[in-house]
């Protein structure tokens, strides 16, 4: 059967996941409240769209932290690809097409095989360790590796509760590793409950604003916050150099009842004020979301979960049909909205 939208990858990899990892990657914290908000948001905005504009050609391209990428769509940071493809993060690399491609500090494949299977920019995500030696031999192996960008993921001091997981005692099975990380210090996942409490062994909980300026002094590379949701953090983060931000909140699994992070995104945009780019993720499962995000401020938009239905349903080729089929709506949305290039994609475009 075609894939004609990122549901009919949801509905072939339901198929294919084991249960526990299906709930695992799909699920949220608390109730599932702020899980269902991103979402919500994005099915009730809607465009304004302009008639008699020549639309023959959509520049759906973007120049991002000195790359241009051919959508303003990239891969989030997503833990353990293998827990869906035997290839894992191999196959999403591949199959990026030119996209940005986020690799999660808990990636299932080497950084530096990642790097040669790439076919767009590389980020590097981080959580702050505990242990800062490993967060200075990650971040330089990701420099050295070519890799574009490092990204500190802020709104996981500890991890969320995941009531499935926690339900159906959710374990990283033994054969699956962090293999970045020293396979001793990631003991903890492979127990019951084992991801909240490898975190709460290893996550630094004092980390604050004054310690950016050490993970900045480890490479020359742009450093990426995410998990901002509020302008005074936006401002902050301006102001201790970050060089991009990511609204978020991690796709509704950490703070249950935490805003949405479209409706945070115009606060943000405006704290920011066009000083440095400001990304957006969660929810978003159509090109029209991308267009939304972008009529709302966002320099572009990151996809989570719909990345790994399309690697467990078809590998790298599943992740690449994925990307061009988000990208081609991304355009026809553009197109039928009258308005065919980035710039004039502004609030304009959307009611209310
Ligand atoms: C299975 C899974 C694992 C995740 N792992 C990480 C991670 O390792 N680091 C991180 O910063 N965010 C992680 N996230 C959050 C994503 O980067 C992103 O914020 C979120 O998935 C976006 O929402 P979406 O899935 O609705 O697109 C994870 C999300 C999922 C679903
Ligand atoms: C010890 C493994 C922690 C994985 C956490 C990944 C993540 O951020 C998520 O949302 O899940």
């Amino acid at each position: 059967m075609p894939h004609l939208s990122v549901d009919d990858y949801a509905i072939a990899a339901r198929e294919l996941v084991d249960s526990k990892v299906w709930d695992f990657v799909c699920g949220g914290g608390g109730a599932e409240i702020t899980l269902a908000a991103n979402r919500h948001i994005f099915d009730t905005a809607m465009i304004r769209p302009r008639i008699l504009v020549d639309v023959s050609i959509c520049d759906t391209s973007r120049l991002l932290l000195g790359d241009r990428w051919p959508s303003p769509i990239g891969i989030a940071p997503t833990a353990y690809h293998t827990l869906l493809h035997p290839e894992g993060e191999l196959a999403t690399a591949q199959g990026a097409n030119g996209a940005p491609m986020v690799v999660s500090i808990f990636a299932g494949q080497p950084l530096e095989e990642i790097a040669k299977r790439a076919t767009g920019p590389l980020w590097l995500q981080l959580y702050w360790l505990q242990r800062r030696d490993v967060m200075t031999s990650l971040a330089k192996r990701a420099h050295d590796a070519g890799f574009r960008a490092l990204m500190l993921t802020v709104d996981a001091p500890r991890i969320g509760r995941r009531l499935r997981d926690m339900r159906n005692g959710f374990a990283i099975p033994p054969h699956i590793q962090a293999v970045n990380l020293d396979e001793t210090v990631m003991a903890a996942t492979h127990q019951p409950d084992g991801i909240a409490k490898h975190a709460a062994l290893t996550f630094d909980q004092r980390v604050t604003w004054a310690d950016l300026a050490w993970l900045k002094s480890l490479t020359d590379l742009p450093l990426v916050l995410k998990g901002v949701l509020t302008a005074e953090d936006a401002a902050l983060a301006v102001e201790h150099g970050v060089d991009a931000i990511v609204v978020s909140n991690h796709g509704g699994r950490q703070l249950d009842g935490a805003v949405p992070a479209m409706r945070a995104l115009p606060e943000v945009v405006a704290a920011v004020d066009g000083r440095c780019p400001v990304l957006v993720d969660g929810g978003i499962r159509h090109g029209r979301d991308v267009f939304v995000a972008l009529a709302s401020g966002a320099s572009a938009v990151l996809i989570g979960r719909p990345v790994l239905w399309a690697l467990a349903a078809g590998g790298a080729s599943g992740v690449g049909e994925l990307l061009s089929l988000l990208n081609a709506e991304f355009e026809h949305t553009m197109a039928l909205a009258g308005r065919p290039r980035a710039e004039e994609i502004t609030r304009s475009a959307l009611y209310g």
